[in-house]
C-alpha cells in the first residue's frame, strides 16, 4: 500500500498483508466464535476489572476508530485474574462498528455480526511499556463487549457526546473521570482465545477475552459512531464506519469459555 492503511477498497482488511505480513499469521484476530465448539474450562477464574475514572486522559480521533485514553503509570486501573497471570493496566478502550445495525462487530457469534463491538486494551506490567507488551505473545489482553441494539445505554451517553469535539482524524479533546467498568455488562462470563491487534501492525500479542453478554446501544446512538470522520479537517469528508477486520482462520486454536 502506497498509502496508510484503513478500510476502503484500496487500503482494507484484504491489503493489509503487503505491508504486514503478519496478517497472515497463525494466531490472527478477530475470529468467528462458536460456542457449542468452545471448551468450558474450569480452571478459568471470574474477571477482576478494577479501574480508577482519575486516570481518565482524554478522547482522540485516531484516524481509524475514536478512543479513550488512560494514564497508566501505576497499577490504579487493572485487568487480572481471567485467564490470565499477573496484572494488566489499561490503556485506552475504542470502538468498532458498521454502516449500519446489520453488522460492525469484529467478533462473530455463530456468525452473527453485532453492529458495534468495544475493545478494553490492556498491557502486562512484566514489561516496561505497552510498547514493548505489544511486541510479546502475553504481553497484551484486550476485553471484547458486543453492543447489540436495544433501549439507549446511558452511560455509553457521555462517551458518544464527547465525539462532537472530534469529528476529524487527529483531534483530541480533553475527557475526565470516567468509569469504563460501567460499559461493561453484570455478567462478565467469556470465551478467551490466543490472537492480534485487529489493526495493523497485527501484532500477535493479545489474549482475547470477549465477554458472552452484550450492553444495549440504540439506534440514535449508533447513528453517533458514524457522525466521525476518518478524513481531517479540510479533506474531503469520509464518514468513518465499517472500521472493523472480519473473523480470520481459526487455525490450530483453542476457544475456552469461562461458563458451562
Ligand atoms: O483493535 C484492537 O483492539 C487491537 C488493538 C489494540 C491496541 C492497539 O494499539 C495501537 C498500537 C499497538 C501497538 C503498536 C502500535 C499501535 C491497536 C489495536
Ligand atoms: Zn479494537
Amino acid at each position: 500500500m502506497s498509502h496508510g492503511w484503513g478500510y476502503g477498497p484500496t487500503n482494507g482488511p484484504d491489503k493489509w498483508v503487503q505491508d504486514f505480513p503478519v496478517a497472515d499469521g497463525p494466531r490472527q484476530s478477530p475470529i468467528n466464535i462458536v460456542p457449542r465448539e468452545a471448551q468450558y474450562d474450569p480452571s478459568l477464574k471470574p474477571l477482576m476489572l478494577k479501574y480508577d475514572p482519575a486516570n481518565t486522559k482524554g478522547i482522540l480521533n485516531n484516524g481509524h476508530s475514536f478512543q479513550v485514553d488512560f494514564i497508566d503509570d501505576t497499577d490504579s486501573s487493572t485487568l487480572t485474574r481471567g485467564p490470565i497471570t499477573g496484572t494488566y493496566r489499561l490503556r485506552q478502550f475504542h470502538f468498532h462498528w458498521g454502516a449500519s445495525d446489520e453488522r460492525g462487530s469484529e467478533h462473530t457469534v455463530d456468525g452473527i455480526k453485532f453492529p458495534c463491538e468495544l475493545h478494553l486494551v490492556h498491557w502486562n506490567t512484566k514489561y516496561l511499556s505497552f510498547g514493548e507488551a505489544a511486541s510479546q505473545p502475553d504481553g497484551l489482553a484486550v476485553v471484547g463487549v458486543f453492543l447489540k441494539i436495544g433501549s439507549a445505554n446511558p452511560r455509553l451517553q457521555r462517551v458518544l457526546d464527547a465525539l462532537d469535539a472530534i469529528k476529524t482524524k487527529g483531534k483530541q479533546a480533553d475527557f475526565a473521570n470516567f468509569d469504563p467498568s460501567t460499559l461493561v455488562p453484570g455478567c462478565l462470563d467469556y470465551w478467551t482465545y490466543d490472537g492480534s491487534l485487529t489493526t495493523p501492525p497485527l501484532l500477535e500479542s493479545v489474549t482475547w477475552i470477549v465477554l458472552k453478554k452484550p450492553i444495549s446501544v440504540s439506534p440514535a446512538q449508533m447513528a453517533m459512531f458514524r457522525s466521525l470522520l476518518f478524513t481531517g479537517e479540510g479533506e474531503s469528508p469520509c464518514c468513518m464506519v465499517d472500521n472493523y477486520r472480519p473473523p480470520q482462520p481459526l487455525k490450530n486454536r483453542q476457544v475456552r469459555a469461562s461458563f458451562k
